[in-house]
């Protein structure tokens, strides 16, 4: 059988950031942030070229390791063949390694584009299987729903894939991140969980979940509440220590504040007022970024956008 058609222009894919678990929704919850990777994907006649700007530019592999290019090609496969040849140009502004959602935005953009560039393929792979994919690749599917969905996203996987709707955050959370120079690998970050939690941790994250969907969409007051976590955080304190203390020194003045994903970006849920006076607790180990909420999600831009 022949494999699919491809088209000839080329295709620009944006993606954002994304901060998974906010705390008690360990694999659930993830916010998009508006940072944001660029793609541009072209099919060629033969080969693979690669090229990277920003983030990752003098460390990835400019091959088949590289991760937006796996993504696309268990998307092509999906799709029903590979193109003869790609072309595939990145702008990484999202920092690796930091719990910000890098690969996320990777894997999410690689199948994207894959997708874009395939006549037929939005009926080929629909958004539910691109999420299910997205979330076969990255392990986990709270940053690539948040990164596809954008806003607030409530993700989980049944016996067949994984799932996820989309909340609307409400108009005056401000996030900020306190990013580190230094990287904490999600593998690594996994490694310290424990098999099994006590089963008081388990119902405490349960009732701070339920919360947070309330905090998070309709009344930011409660996020103090609503992101206290005993399931992964202090687990993992031993691999971000100025990052646990960060956040144990943000809730003390009565500002919600996480570890970001699997860490070790420290992720605070403010107000405009209240941004303006956070860049003083970053020190000389973060480098603090007030950031708009994503509402958008991933998705396909004008090459000259
Ligand atoms: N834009 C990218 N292009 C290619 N590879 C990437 C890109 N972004 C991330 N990666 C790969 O993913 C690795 C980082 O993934 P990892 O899951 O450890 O962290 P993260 O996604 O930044 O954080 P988290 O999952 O906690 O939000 C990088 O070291 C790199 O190998
Ligand atoms: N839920 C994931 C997010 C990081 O990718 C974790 O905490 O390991």
């Amino acid at each position: 059988m022949a494999g699919p058609a491809f088209r000839a222009a080329a295709v620009r894919v944006r993606v954002p950031a994304t901060s998974a678990n906010l705390g008690p929704g360990f694999d659930s919850f993830g916010l998009a942030l508006g940072l944001y990777d660029d793609i541009v994907v072209r099919v060629a006649d033969s080969g693979l070229s690669v090229d990277i700007a920003g983030e990752g530019a003098d460390t990835l592999a400019r091959d088949e390791r590289h991760l937006v290019v796996r993504a696309m090609r268990a998307a092509f496969d999906r799709l029903g063949g590979q193109p003869r040849g790609l072309e595939v140009v990145c702008a990484n502004r999202i920092p690796h390694g930091r719990g910000m959602g890098s690969s996320s935005a990777a894997i999410c953009a690689g199948i994207v584009a894959a997708r874009a560039v395939t006549i037929g393929g939005a009926a080929a792979l629909d958004d539910t299987a691109l999420l299910a994919l997205a979330a076969e690749l990255e392990g986990h599917p709270d940053n690539v729903a948040a990164c596809l969905l954008g806003g607030f996203t409530v993700a989980w996987t049944d016996e067949e894939s994984a799932k996820a709707i989309r909340l609307e955050p409400a108009a005056e959370v401000v996030p900020v991140v306190f990013v580190p120079a230094t990287e904490v690998l999600t593998e690594t970050a996994r490694g310290l969980l424990p098999k099994t939690v006590p089963l008081a941790d388990a119902a405490a994250n349960a009732g701070r979940s339920a919360l947070l969907v309330e905090a998070l969409s309709r009344r930011p007051e409660l996020l103090l509440a609503a992101t206290e976590d005993r399931l992964h955080q202090d687990y993992r304190a031993s691999a971000m220590p100025d990052s646990a203390a960060l956040v144990a020194a943000l809730r003390s003045e009565g500002i919600p504040a996480v570890i970001s994903g699997a860490g070790p970006t420290v992720l605070a849920l403010t107000d405009e007022v209240g941004a303006d006076k956070l860049s003083q607790f970053a020190g000389e180990r973060f480098a603090a970024h007030r950031l708009r909420l994503d509402r958008d999600g991933a998705g396909v831009r004008p090459l000259d956008g």
